[in-house]
């Protein structure tokens, strides 16, 4: 499960008001950062450079100073602080907030600047160039507001510095609400965060600024999370698992779905047969591609297993959805955008079959009226629909959405994506290099296996066609899409670089093979009990 920093901020609440001390998760905290701080030397001798901000992301870089000049490493630190506290760090220690009192423990020397002061001054710089490995303790789940002044001149010669940087929880300057940056921000080599990892730390910018991600116990659990939170998860297997396809022994190929596919005209057939082939070859009991006469021979010479069904204008479409055992509809893949791909997205939808809607299925609803069309039909379907949206897509069709929470500005893409789900009671899948997916009732899986190599032309094909089998195999939405997504990015990273569709395609069924419990079952063996 991932948290906003806003939750996090609220599990430590919880925690303290169940009993649990604020100031040992911050001396467990500290630790950890050690620890990693520690591994980033390699085993080699070293200076520690501990920049530590006003509040408790301070704390747990003065709480690491001290256990790593325990372990008799160098360590400078330099505290800033808003100009009315500067010089609070003493006094009576059970009286301190957990931050001040984590540095009155601190036994070393401790450069101290003001938040106020213009400039990172010589003696800053010096430290900064003198330092193996630097601790940024500036700022974490409380930052606010965009760096500016000393400490974003201080994170621009952190970040040119030859030392490596270690961020604690978030590097400074990324929002753990908004999931952005604006402005500067630290460029960690590792980041170490604590109980659960964070949307920001998957999704980009995050993803690249966090570098490696490292997760810390500090003594925190499931009790102070609060049950009525919409689940965001990292999109990974142990997820999804428990929901793949289930073969019964006397199973018939109409068990595992009947996907139909909508082919596009003669002079782009191509898309609408990779997300057939795809359907096919991932355990879809049958596939049908339909296709205009015009088109039919060009399909038919590519084409063996799955099969063709003419058909050249809407009625012929709405004759074909007659067929009960056809319980999967994609449309979009080189369809055209123009008024029979909307009328056949819209037919499907109302067809009472599994729908996903891809590319030009998502680019058709050129006018505010079409879209209206679209959304009614989406929220009256029997069965939640599954779009799968790139960002282009995803702005003509939803381009004007507002989250109703305008608390979190700007939006990130997992905002956007909940918010659509949410308005159109489908599944959004929103396709980029950190894929987000998001069910209309709140829970949603940011997609981190995904390699760049993945943006080649009709990888999106291949991802409806997976996602369209599995979900006519028995997945409900939200698990199809997730399970395919991630399957399309494990596919990816199996191929390796370059890779085209086509590999993709005929990749895909390994990366199903190997993940499906029935190819653990023995079907076909017979047990013979001896006695
Ligand atoms: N959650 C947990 O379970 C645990 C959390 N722990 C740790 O606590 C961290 C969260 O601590 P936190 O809440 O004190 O916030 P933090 O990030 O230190 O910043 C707050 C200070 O920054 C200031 N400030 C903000 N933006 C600014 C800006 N742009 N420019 C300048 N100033 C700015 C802000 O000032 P204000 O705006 O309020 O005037 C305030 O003074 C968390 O990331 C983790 O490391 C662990 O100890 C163990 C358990
Ligand atoms: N930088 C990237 N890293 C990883 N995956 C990416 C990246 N950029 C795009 N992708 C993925 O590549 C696929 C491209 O799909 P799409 O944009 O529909 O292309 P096409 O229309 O050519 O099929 C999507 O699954 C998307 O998530
Ligand atoms: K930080």
């Amino acid at each position: 499960m991932l948290l906003s920093a806003a939750q996090m901020q609220r599990v430590d609440a919880t925690a303290v008001e169940q009993g649990i001390n604020s100031f040992e998760l911050m001396c467990s905290a500290g630790q950890a950062v050690a620890d990693t701080a520690v591994e980033l030397l390699q085993n080699r001798s070293g200076t520690f450079l501990v920049l530590a901000g006003p509040g408790n992301n301070g704390g747990d870089g003065a709480i690491a100073a001290q256990e790593l000049a325990g372990r008799g490493y160098q360590v400078v630190v330099v505290r800033f602080l808003v100009e009315a506290e500067a010089g609070m760090a003493s006094g009576n220690e059970a009286e301190l907030r957990d931050a001040d009192r984590a540095f009155a423990q601190w036994r070393g020397v401790t450069f101290a600047y003001t938040l106020q002061q213009e400039q990172v001054d010589q003696q800053l710089r010096e430290m900064i160039d003198q330092s193996d490995v630097i601790i940024d303790a500036l700022f974490g789940a409380g930052l606010k507001r965009p760096l500016q002044g000393l400490v974003a001149q201080l994170v621009e010669q952190v970040n040119m510095a030859c030392a490596k940087v270690l961020a604690v929880d978030v590097p400074s300057g990324l929002n753990g609400n908004t999931h952005g940056v604006d402005g500067v921000c630290i460029k960690a080599d590792t980041t170490v965060t604590f109980f659960l990892h964070k949307p920001a730390h998957f999704l980009y910018p995050g993803r690249e600024l966090c570098g490696r991600k490292t997760l810390a116990q500090i003594g925190l659990s499931k009790a102070q999370l609060n049950p009525d939170w919409p689940l965001c998860v990292l999109n990974e297997p142990d997820f999804f698992l428990p929901a793949l396809p289930v073969l019964g022994q006397e199973g018939h190929k109409f068990d595992r779905g009947h996907v139909l596919v909508r082919s596009g005209p003669l002079q782009s057939t191509g898309a609408s047969r990779l997300s057939a082939q795809t359907a096919l070859e991932c355990g879809a009991g049958l596939v049908t591609l339909a296709s205009s006469n015009e088109a039919l021979s060009v399909n038919a010479a590519h084409l063996t297993a799955v099969m063709l069904k003419p058909c050249d204008n809407i009625s012929q479409w709405q004759l074909i959805l007659q067929d009960q055992r056809i319980n999967t509809v994609i449309v979009g893949p080189g369809n055209g955008v123009d008024a029979a791909t909307r009328g056949c997205s819209l037919a499907a939808l109302q067809a009472d079959k599994h729908c996903v809607l891809d590319a030009d299925a998502l680019s058709c609803w050129t006018n505010t009226s079409d879209r209206e069309q679209l959304f009614e039909a989406l929220l009256a379907a029997r069965y939640t629909a599954i779009l799968t949206p790139h960002t282009g897509e995803f702005e003509r069709l939803f381009g004007e959405l507002s989250d109703g929470n305008d608390q979190v500005q700007p939006r990130s893409r997992l905002h956007l994506a909940c918010a659509a789900a949410r308005l159109v009671k489908a599944v959004v899948v929103f396709k980029g290099a950190d894929t987000v997916i998001a069910a209309p009732d709140g829970r949603s899986a940011i997609n981190a296996n995904a390699p760049p190599w993945l943006a080649t032309a009709g990888a999106g094909d291949v991802l409806a066609g997976v996602i369209a089998s599995l979900s006519a195999q028995g997945m409900s939405a939200f698990e199809a899409a997730c399970a395919g997504v991630w399957m399309h990015g494990q596919a990816a990273m199996e191929l390796g670089y370059p890779m085209s569709a086509e590999h993709l395609a005929t990749r895909l069924p390994q990366v199903v093979h190997a993940l499906s419990p029935v190819n653990k079952k023995g079907f076909g063996e017979t047990e013979l009990v001896k006695r």
